[in-house]
């Protein structure tokens, strides 16, 4: 058995990536890597003759060793034959002087669905006939919807999706709240994302709870923190390259950098795995909002969230615990595990750490990163969509407002990654392009005047949404979580006749 990958926090664990997939999440609280990621390459110039399905196929081959070539073909063509409303799967647009590249084009509208459209293709070739897992899933508002799609109604597979109460935008929660399926909870949390992701985290290395879910049944995570989840972001970035060079606007071989929003830095790690595979990016720029751990650490390589959080306009990013930031400290350490060990021992005991003078040069040498306020991100919507006709989110636009402080450094090609529908964030944008309904309540009316003045469409799903019925009612405190996955684990597994609504 192929046994490529181990811990972060450990490197005597070996697992095979179907292993590292069904688990989702070490014992010892890592999260599990690849090492020596980038001594076996892929070939650029084969890469750039293939579709997006072909460029998928052959990332999960190298990644994904011990899954079958049968296996990963038929993961991939399940999981993107019909889902998404573009043929590019994610496109890449022209806008002024950069590359937009479309990660929103899935059946919820957010760049989650890339991973979480495959995911569960993976998970089916993972678990043998009598396994069953519940996927415990901790979100901002993006993750959760396209994890409850991707799991819905799928054979010994349930899905939990934890939201933090009040933290989410109107439209993301009704997407999951009117989720139907037999197999999928939702429950919102009296906390923020953080707690949600730390309380899951503890929750799979519950030792008692394991015990008595018994052997059959098996915890795992549909977030960026398990590798089948990942993984699948890598493509995306081969294929924006792809898409530049055959419309002539890099040469193959040319640098590119990109541009990504990023709260929990699983998209913009999938860049960078995508860069040690053998992409040419000069840089990676990361924009964070007001919740600017990551931007403080650039600066002064000291981590700490010790730290106010904030409820901003971009919901999806409100995050201060940026779980994949681990796996970049993996390998910029030099897969120093005993060393990533102490660094997430004292974030747990005091909130911060900080990292050696060459680590943090090792990642500035790839890596730049920056913020954007409400305010910034409020003036880049309208200024890009009054100057270019473009619509973006506002995640993407605190993107592209770091991307313009950067590209004052630097004018290699850019390609900024955009994450959202807008129409998933009515409310903010209406205040950037149609201020006479920002504080409008009809969000629904919002969004179509919206549609109608900006002449873009309202995708299916988000228009549809509205007539849907509220399914998923349930509020709990953060420290009812676990008790909460036991009796979701019980009527999903063990009481087929329980009504479907909770
Ligand atoms: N931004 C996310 C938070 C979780 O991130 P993930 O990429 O690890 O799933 C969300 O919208 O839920």
């Amino acid at each position: 058995m192929n046994t490529n990958y181990t811990s972060t926090r450990d490197n005597s664990v070996h697992l095979s990536a179907k292993q590292a997939i069904k688990k989702g999440f070490a014992d010892d609280k890592g999260l599990f890597v690849y090492p020596e990621l980038g001594q076996n390459q892929l070939n650029l110039n084969e890469i750039l003759k293939l579709n997006y399905h072909d460029i998928a196929k052959t990332v999960l081959a190298k990644l994904l060793p011990d899954f079958s070539k049968e296996e990963i073909d038929e993961s991939v063509e399940q999981a993107y034959r019909n889902s998404f409303d573009s043929d590019k799967i994610t496109p890449v647009v022209d806008v002024d002087n950069f590359h937009v590249l479309e990660l929103f084009h899935g059946p919820t509208s957010a760049f989650k669905d890339v991973g979480l459209q495959l995911l569960p293709q993976l998970m089916k070739h993972v678990l043998t006939d009598d396994n069953k897992v519940m996927i415990l899933t901790a979100t901002s508002g993006d993750t959760g919807k396209a994890a409850l799609e991707g799991f819905k109604d799928l054979p010994n597979m349930g899905i939990t999706v934890f939201y933090p109460d009040g933290g989410v935008s109107k439209i993301q929660k009704l997407q999951m709240t009117t989720t139907g399926g037999s197999n999928t909870r939702v429950a919102a949390i009296r906390g923020n994302f953080d707690d949600a992701q730390t309380n899951v985290k503890l929750i799979f290395n519950d030792q008692k709870l394991k015990d008595q879910l018994g052997d059959k049944v098996s915890l795992s995570s549909a977030n960026s923190i398990n590798i089948g989840r990942l993984i699948p972001q890598v493509v995306y970035y081969f294929d924006a390259y792809k898409q530049l060079v055959n419309n002539g606007a890099i040469k193959a071989g040319d640098k590119v950098n990109f541009t990504v929003p990023t709260g929990n830095f699983g998209d913009v790690l999938a860049g960078y795995y995508a860069k040690l595979l053998g992409l040419p990016v000069n840089k990676f720029v990361v924009a964070s909002n007001e919740n600017n751990v990551l931007a403080n650490f650039f600066e002064t390589g000291v981590y700490d969230r010790n730290r106010p959080f904030f409820q901003t306009v971009a919901p999806s990013m409100d995050i201060q615990i940026s779980s994949n930031f681990e796996r970049l400290l993996y390998y910029k350490s030099g897969e120093d595990t005993a060393y990533i060990k102490q660094l997430m021992d004292d974030l747990e005991d005091s909130g911060k750490y900080r990292v050696s003078k060459d680590v943090l040069k090792a990642i500035q040498k790839d890596f730049y990163c920056g913020y954007s306020t409400d305010d910034e991100i409020e003036a880049a919507i309208r200024d890009v969509y009054n100057q270019n006709g473009y619509l973006m989110d506002p995640h993407t636009a605190a993107g592209y407002k770091v991307m313009r402080d950067y590209q004052k450094l630097d004018d290699t090609p850019m390609i900024l990654l955009s994450t959202a529908s807008p129409y998933k964030f009515v409310k903010a944008v209406a205040t950037a392009v149609l201020p006479e309904e920002a504080d409008s309540d009809n969000v629904l009316q919002t969004m179509k005047d919206l549609s109608t003045k900006t002449k873009t469409a309202i995708p299916d799903n988000l228009a549809k949404v509205w007539e849907l019925p509220v399914r998923h009612e349930t509020v709990i405190d953060k420290s009812d979580m676990e008790s909460y996955v036991k009796a979701q684990v019980e009527e999903v597994f063990y009481d087929k006749d329980q009504s479907s609504s909770h």
